[in-house]
């Protein structure tokens, strides 16, 4: 079926923006393409030094042109709950290999950032960075050039967008990520959010709230709320990244080992060495990215996602905006109810249909582009499945089900949860931002309240143990852009601000920074642009200006005399706290060069 005829237009509108860009990127990638298989390039010296380490029947093989050889990119570590499963992996993508007569080599490792871990502390002022840091660190294990094809191993947040840039950026390789999947389900979020709720007005203690905490997160896997985590699995399977049905299943289970074996096959099968070559930088065009898009305002996904997906798509000659990305959440339906946009959990989502049934839905009305190209071959009705192991141990895929199996969870496209993904761009006199409403009640869809100016979280946490902060405002958290201090996120705010939300008072947040895909129920201006530290009009706000956040209109006001506002010198911040410390010190030339959120806060453009 064609797409729909706004998502037809707007696709074509990024297309031909972008086409001067994708032209040259386009040809350097066929230019890269054409002198493989790259191993052949190198000289004796070199290969000697890339497989010193394999077998002589592999050296024998590397030393010729014919037995693709894979690359494995792992951002492996014990610190995310999610990447702790990859320990195990690269040996069964390199016995998968070798099955499949070709072979496999660990190219090189990345780093990878809990958010969780970081949350409220210096090292979140490295979390945005990271992804920056993370594509260089997969670029130079790639550079060794050895390879036929990649497959990365990365999830959470920063991770996945900044291997997805590395991939793009060597998109002559053809790429396959491979999940790990989600921990299996423990307390409820719904109920961790509510002891946070208590512990912020003092009602339990740090033990309550430590024994809360670790029953939700509880062992190997991704978190199972719906943050960026997880939006970035359902963006690597919408975007045809993964393998069909493999985004959700548990990690250490059967069908999660077949999965990884199949995608390590899959990947062997489609370089330039095999007849259905599907480099990566071909694969994904504008019609993917787009896809990307439908299935994060589908699901009510991370608002990070308009920064990664900017920066992911620029890495492949494509200059998507944030008024497409509002655009298309206007005409794209929310189908998802999965925490912070409901009670499920990531498991519900795949219990009652996950995103063979997602994507399904969104295919009968023209919400995706069909025509798009995929590691698992044209189109993406092939993705309408559910991953099972058969009898034999084999993989069999079964169309979803017509029914959802949970239509508080997952629902059709006939019966929407929102006729709109809800995730909207503001426009107004303080600059542009964008406000992810799916989780907000729409009575605070509009709110207009005095403004408090904080520059940094903890004076905001500070002010509200006082009981300082018991009337209607809006909190301006101002100088937490990226050139002032790397764009933490927020996501401390949200219990005392969930308080005061729910004691009655009318509140919001209007901040350069960023929150967590985890955060929601606040109505919430993230993404200030020009943020404070780089001349916005955010850092000439006073307490008691009135501020009006209106998220159905998508404007965003300091209610002050132009002539007033441009008469105000800006605030100015000490930020000398912020450029040591935690390694901060090490991120001075990221702070420098980092560029607008709106452009994806990269330091490659
Ligand atoms: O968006 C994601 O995927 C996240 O990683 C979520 C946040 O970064 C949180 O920090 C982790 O959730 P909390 O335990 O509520 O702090
Ligand atoms: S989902 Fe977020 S909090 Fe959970 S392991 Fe990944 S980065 Fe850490």
């Amino acid at each position: 079926m064609a797409a729909h005829s706004r998502i037809e237009a707007i696709t074509a509108r990024i297309v031909e923006r972008s086409k001067p860009h994708r032209e040259a990127y386009l040809d350097r990638l066929r230019r890269a393409a054409s002198k493989g298989p790259h191993r052949a390039t190198l000289s004796c010296g070199n290969l000697a030094h890339g497989f010193a380490v394999c077998s002589p029947s592999e050296k024998a093989a590397l030393a010729g042109d014919v037995v693709p050889n894979l690359g494995i990119i792992t951002a492996y570590n014990d610190m995310l709950s999610a990447h702790q499963p990859y320990e195990t992996f690269p040996p069964i993508i390199r016995e998968a290999a070798r099955e499949a007569g070709g072979i496999a080599q660990v190219a090189g490792g990345v780093p990878a950032m809990c958010d969780g871990v970081t949350q409220g502390q210096p090292g979140m002022e490295l979390s945005l960075f990271s992804r920056d840091a993370i594509a260089m660190a997969a670029g130079i294990g790639l550079s060794h050039n050895m390879f036929d094809a990649a497959v990365y191993l990365g999830i959470c947040d920063k991770i996945v967008p900044g291997l997805v840039i590395a991939a793009l950026s060597f998109g002559h390789l053809p790429a396959v990520f491979i999940p790990a999947g989600p921990m299996t389900s423990g307390l409820p979020n719904d109920e961790k959010s509510r002891i946070r709720q208590l512990y912020a007005e003092g009602k339990v203690g740090r033990a309550e709230l430590l024994e809360a905490e670790s029953k939700s997160y509880h062992g190997p896997g991704t978190c199972t709320f719906y943050g960026t985590a997880n939006s970035n699995q359902m963006l690597m399977e919408i975007m045809g990244f993964h393998l069909p049905g493999a985004s959700f299943v548990n990690p250490g289970t059967k069908l999660r080992e077949a999965l990884t074996r199949e995608a390590a096959k899959r990947a062997l099968a489609i370089t330039a060495l095999g007849n259905e070559f599907t480099p990566a930088g071909e694969m994904i065009d504008e019609r993917s990215i787009v896809n990307g898009v439908v299935g994060l305002h589908a699901t009510g996904g991370s608002t990070n996602h308009t920064l990664h997906l900017v920066a992911m798509a620029r890495a492949a000659g494509i200059l998507l905006t944030w008024q497409d990305i509002s655009e298309l959440s206007d005409v794209v339906p929310l189908l998802a109810r999965v925490y912070p946009n409901g009670l499920a959990d990531v498991n519900h989502f795949h219990a009652a249909g996950g995103m063979g049934f997602l994507i399904k839905q969104l295919l009968k009305q023209g919400y995706l582009h069909d025509d798009v190209r995929t590691v698992f071959g044209q189109g993406l009705e092939v993705y309408t499945v559910e991953a099972k192991l058969g009898a034999d141990g084999q993989i069999v895929r079964e169309p979803v089900p017509e029914e959802s199996g949970d239509p508080k969870v997952l629902t059709t496209v006939e019966t929407p949860f929102q006729s709109n993904g809800g995730l909207k761009m503001l426009t107004g006199n303080i600059g542009r931002g964008v406000i992810k409403i799916s989780a907000v009640k729409p009575e605070r869809h509009v709110v207009e309240a005095p403004a408090i100016v904080f520059h940094d979280q903890q004076e905001l946490q500070e002010a509200f143990k006082r009981g300082d902060l018991n009337r209607d405002f809006v909190a301006v958290v101002r100088f937490q852009g990226p050139k002032a201090n790397g764009m933490p996120e927020l996501h401390r705010l949200t219990p005392p601000l969930g308080v005061l939300q729910d004691r009655g008072f009318k509140v919001a947040l209007v901040t350069d920074g960023r929150m967590s895909g985890a955060s929601g129920k606040v109505p919430a201006a993230i993404h200030l642009t020009p943020e404070a530290s780089d001349g916005g009009p955010i850092a000439k706000i006073k307490d008691g200006d009135m501020i009006r956040l209106d998220a159905v209109n998508g404007t965003l006001e300091v209610l002050v005399d132009e002539a007033e506002l441009a008469a105000r010198a800006p605030a100015v911040a000490d930020l000398s706290e912020n450029e040591f410390g935690m390694g901060r010190e090490l991120f001075a030339a990221f702070r420098r060069n980092v560029g607008h959120a709106d452009q994806g806060a990269s330091v490659f453009a």
